[in-house]
């Protein structure tokens, strides 16, 4: 029987990245609840939140046979503090500021989970960004990119111009990091 890729996901951004290596995939939509427990390490909690995602496709697709679902996670990292999705326009600038000047670190995780199998890939970038004043915190939050994002940016966007400088995965700092993907899916001879 043939493997059928779910994606557990509700990223735009994820389904492009994933389209884009030309792997046959469903989606099924999932909400997992992002909340980092007292004493995990940001890598252990984004690992365990894409597992979750994961888990959670697989669980709701129920009786499909030979379904493989991916489900991943995106976290900014500054000196041990998750940067994850901003809440409002305040907390958007206020990260931004923290992110001015400095490199920070993004982690994404990737699990492949089927009925008998799992396994998953890690991608750790560090992104350095120019200094940023008020006026380009304040415009940028504007724009409306920084809503929905982990750490208040799109690299892929207007925040492009911020990065000074980018060590590992460009589509991991996107969302999904490509890369590790595509061995994760040779692996379940999925891709
Ligand atoms: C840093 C960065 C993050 N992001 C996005 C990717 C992810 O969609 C998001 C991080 O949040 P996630 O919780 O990883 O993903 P999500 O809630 O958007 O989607 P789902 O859980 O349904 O899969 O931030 C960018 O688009 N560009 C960037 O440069």
């Amino acid at each position: 029987m043939t493997i059928r890729l779910f994606l557990a996901s509700q990223s735009p951004r994820r389904r492009e990245l994933l389209g884009q290596i030309g792997v046959g995939f469903e989606v099924v939509d999932v909400d997992v609840p992002e909340r980092r427990e007292p004493g995990e390490s940001p890598q252990d909690y984004v690992s365990r939140v894409a597992r979750e995602k994961a888990g959670a496709g697989l669980l709701q697709l129920g009786a499909v046979p030979d379904a493989l679902v991916l489900g991943a996670d995106t976290e900014v990292v500054l000196d041990d503090e998750v940067f994850g999705k901003p809440a409002d326009a305040a907390d958007a600038a206020a990260m931004l500021r923290r992110l001015s000047g400095r490199a920070h670190r993004v982690v994404s995780t990737v699990w492949l989970v089927s009925a008998g199998r799992e396994e998953h890939a890690t991608s750790l970038s560090t992104v350095e960004f120019m200094p940023l004043d008020e006026a380009a915190i304040a415009a940028y939050v504007a724009s409306g990119e920084a809503f929905g994002r982990a750490g208040a940016y799109a690299i892929q966007g207007r925040a492009g111009r911020f990065v000074r400088h980018l060590e590992g995965s460009y589509s991991g700092v996107m969302g999904l990091p490509l890369y590790e993907t595509g061995e994760l899916l040779r692996r379940f001879g999925a891709g």
